[in-house]
């Protein structure tokens, strides 16, 4: 391997803001903070999620973000705090990463994801899986 996750992982870690999940709650509900759970549709409604987080599965990031692609979502526009997060923690660092070389300027993430919000107690809201109109 040329460079392994771990490599991946520490070089995110060394340029990305990580905030813990009681700075995370203190952000929660601002509304220039967005919550951007980036987890799979399965795992949100397996386990639930942060209320009002959006839902932009990892896979997609890349693509909703860049205004010039033609799955861009508007909101990654906003002037807001992104306030990326995953199960853990691992998915969320290399995605804030790209976040801010893609030129999002505002970007953190929950260092250990939703397992440590749901661990300290915090809110957690049901995502119920979508219907088909
Ligand atoms: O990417 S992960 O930390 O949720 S396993």
């Amino acid at each position: 391997m040329k460079k392994g996750y771990k490599d991946l992982l520490a070089e995110a870690n060394a340029l990305v803001e990580a905030v813990d999940a009681v700075e995370a709650s203190r952000l929660h509900g601002a509304s220039n903070v967005l919550f951007v759970d980036l987890r799979d549709p399965r795992e949100r409604e397996r386990e639930g999620t942060i209320p009002h987080a959006f839902s932009c599965p990892r896979g997609m990031l890349e693509f909703w973000i860049d205004p010039d692609s033609p799955y861009h979502k508007p909101v990654f526009a906003e002037d807001r705090l992104f306030l990326f997060f995953c199960a853990s923690g691992w998915r969320s660092v290399l995605a804030t990463k790209t976040a801010l070389e893609m030129g999002l300027e505002n970007v953190c993430h929950l260092d250990g994801g939703f397992t440590a919000w749901r661990t300290a107690g915090l809110p957690v809201e049901a995502a119920p899986a979508k219907t088909k109109a």
